[in-house]
C-alpha cells in the first residue's frame, strides 16, 4: 500500500481501541501510538494519578496538547482515549489529520469489558453501568461523526481487527482524492 493516511481509532472506554489498534497497526505496517500511554509517559504518572492530582480538565488539556504536538502526518495508527474525540471541535481536527474510525459497543457490553479494571477514573462510581449509559448517550452522536463506525459487540478481537483492516484499505484508497 503506497498511501498510508493516519488512522485514528475513537470510541467509548472498553470498545477495544487499544487492543484492536495495536494488532491493526502491526498488520498494516503503521506506527502504533496510544494517547493514554503517551500522556502517562510524558507525565510520569498513571491516568488515575493524573485525574486525582490534577483533575479531569487538566487531563483534557494534555489530550489536546498530545493531538497538537504530535506525531507523523502519515503512517500512524493512534488509539485515542475514550474522551479525547468528544472535546469540542476535536472530531474535525482528527478528520483533518487522517481517517477516523469509531469502535462501537452497547453500554452493557462496555460494562462487562471494564468492570474488573480500576484504571478508568470516570467509572469508579457506585453504579458504573448507569454512568456508562449516561456518558454514552451524550457521546454517541459525536463518535458517529467518524468516517466509519464498526460494531464490536458479538465479534472477537480478531474479527474486529480484520474488519478495521479491510475498511482502512478501502478508505485509504480514496483518501486525498
Ligand atoms: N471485540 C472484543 N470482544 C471481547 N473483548 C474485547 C473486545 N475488544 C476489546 N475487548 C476487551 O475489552 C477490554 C478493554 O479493551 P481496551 O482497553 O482495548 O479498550 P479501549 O477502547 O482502549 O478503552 P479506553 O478508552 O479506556 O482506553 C480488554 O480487556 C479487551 O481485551
Ligand atoms: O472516556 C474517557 O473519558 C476516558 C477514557 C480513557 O481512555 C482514559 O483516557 C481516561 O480514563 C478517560
Ligand atoms: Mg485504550
Amino acid at each position: 500500500m503506497n498511501n498510508k493516511p493516519n488512522l485514528y481509532l475513537v470510541g467509548f472506554m472498553g470498545t477495544g481501541k487499544s487492543t484492536v489498534g495495536r494488532q491493526v497497526a502491526q498488520r498494516m505496517g503503521l506506527e502504533f501510538i496510544d494517547s493514554d500511554h503517551a500522556i502517562e509517559a510524558a507525565q510520569g504518572k498513571s491516568i488515575p494519578e493524573i485525574f486525582a492530582e490534577k483533575g479531569e480538565a487538566a487531563f483534557r488539556e494534555m489530550e489536546r496538547a498530545f493531538v497538537d504536538s504530535g506525531h507523523a502526518r502519515e503512517g500512524c495508527l493512534v488509539s485515542c482515549g475514550g474522551g479525547l474525540s468528544v472535546q469540542p471541535g476535536m472530531m474535525d481536527v482528527l478528520k483533518g489529520k487522517g481517517l477516523v474510525f469509531s469502535l462501537m459497543a452497547t453500554a452493557k457490553g462496555i460494562y462487562e469489558r471494564t468492570r474488573h479494571n480500576s484504571n478508568r477514573p470516570l467509572l469508579q462510581v457506585e453504579d458504573p453501568l448507569a454512568e456508562i449509559e449516561k456518558l454514552l448517550a451524550k457521546r454517541d452522536p459525536i463518535y458517529r461523526e467518524a468516517h466509519c463506525c464498526i460494531l464490536t459487540e458479538g465479534r472477537t478481537v480478531s474479527e474486529v481487527v480484520g474488519h478495521v483492516c479491510r475498511s482502512y484499505k478501502l478508505e485509504a484508497g480514496q483518501w486525498g482524492r
